[in-house]
């Protein structure tokens, strides 16, 4: 029988984690079953929930907390193969019911093939670029607001001219008068061609997908029949079934970059909510985002280097589906370069906002100052190697400082 597995945290005060077990297993499935009779028992054997493992996880004296992980199995049979009914089913009325944080699910091989993953993925996006060895690069407009297309078009040719491979809408830009949907995807490209041809580096540009949610497929589809390069989605502002279909979409047929906003309110606590590695990493990539923002270990919105890592190993690691970019986010600066590269390796995004344009020498300066730093790391280099031929770099180092890899032992 096909099952789905949820893995759940379960802070329960009583601390009988074995009842807790049962009581999710059939409350969540088929009602109580002891007193059932044996026929309707017979009837409603497999829809019943199964209790696959009951393990202590902390004892913490002090606070005289005690937590279990609990596994249950869900028989697919009980719904239908999409995430609202899946979500409802492993963490509906649950995710009211105390201190229980859902951890992980594992998907059956038939209920992954409901999922259709990235359209592109890593590989289809490098394809687009062109580049392959090394992390891509990626800034984000900043200071826009109230701006006209005037500023917005200069400052792509400015971070386009800096080696950006990827300029991202910041998520908080919505369709607007004085830069509109549509004249940030036909002028932006325009732009985007011209530094093309002048330079021969090419930049994608993701605009952002905003408005009413059903308003959402006729706008991606004229996104891409006026050339956009990619979209850029607030996921979670409207649903990760919503995500699915616009990736579903052939019409569409974009890249499409989940933005993170709105995460937290589901996955920040620790005994409340949806885990990060299976909200950023594993349900974005099976509902087919290209690309995933998070906060990296060590900028202005920091995430535990534990729970980042994972949400990279989960868009990664060998699964049914093309791999999701990981893109660790928020705070970053060239000097962080060397940290990024260790824990993301090369088929990830860095990504900058104030630390492109808060360069000296501006958007271009700031790109530079990054293109420098992954050259140099690459070249198993360290950013203390910052010469004088380097010197956007030397000047980002001086401004923001630089973190160097911890040397390990053994
Ligand atoms: C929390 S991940 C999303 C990062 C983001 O949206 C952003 O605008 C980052 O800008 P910054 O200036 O901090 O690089
Ligand atoms: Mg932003």
């Amino acid at each position: 029988m096909s099952e789905i597995i949820a893995t759940y945290l379960v802070h329960d005060e009583k601390h009988n984690p074995e009842k807790k077990a049962e009581e999710i297993a059939l409350g969540l499935t088929v009602g109580s079953w002891t007193h059932l009779p044996e026929l309707e028992k017979q009837q409603l054997e497999k829809h019943k929930g199964r209790v696959v493992s009951v393990e202590d996880y902390t004892k913490d004296e002090e606070k005289k907390e005690t937590a279990a992980v609990i596994k249950i199995a869900y028989p697919t049979v009980n719904f239908s193969p999409d995430l609202p009914a899946i979500l409802t089913t492993v963490f509906g009325k649950l995710s009211l019911d105390g201190k229980i944080k859902l951890l992980d699910l594992q998907f059956s091989n038939e209920l992954k093939s409901f999922f259709p993953g990235p359209r592109f993925g890593i590989d289809g996006l490098r394809e687009k670029l062109n580049v392959y060895d090394r992390p891509l690069l990626m800034s984000i407009f900043k200071g826009v607001l109230g701006k006209d297309m005037d500023f917005l078009t200069s400052q792509l040719r400015e971070q386009a001219l800096g080696g950006i491979d990827l300029v991202k809408d910041d998520e908080i830009l919505f369709e607007n008068r004085l830069t509109p949907f549509e004249a940030r995807i036909t002028e932006g490209k325009e732009v985007l061609r011209q530094v093309y041809e002048e330079t021969g580096h090419r930049t994608l540009y993701a605009v952002n997908l905003t408005g009413r949610s059903f308003d959402l497929k006729d706008k991606a589809r004229k996104a891409s029949r006026l050339g956009a390069d990619l979209l850029l989605f607030n996921v979670f502002s409207y649903g990760l079934d919503v995500l699915q279909s616009l990736r579903e979409d052939d019409e569409i047929g974009l890249p499409i970059m989940a933005h993170p906003a709105v995460s937290g309110a589901l996955s920040a606590s620790s005994v409340y909510g949806i885990s990060y590695p299976l909200l950023l990493g594993k349900l974005l990539r099976y509902a087919g985002a290209d690309l995933s923002l998070f906060p990296s270990p060590y900028g202005s919105v920091a995430l535990e280097k534990t729970l980042a890592l994972s949400i990279g190993d989960t868009l990664t690691r060998n699964d049914f589906c093309k791999r999701t970019f990981p893109v660790p986010s928020a705070g970053i600066h060239p000097g962080l370069v060397p940290l990024l590269f260790e824990d993301f390796g090369i088929d990830s995004v860095i990504n900058a906002g104030g630390g492109v344009h808060g360069h000296p020498d501006g958007a271009r300066g700031g790109g530079l100052a990054f293109r420098q730093a992954i050259d140099l790391i690459l070249n198993g280099a360290s950013l203390t190697d910052a010469p004088s031929n380097f010197p956007e770099l030397k000047k980002a180092i001086d401004l923001w400082g630089y973190k160097e890899v911890a040397v390990k032992n053994g």
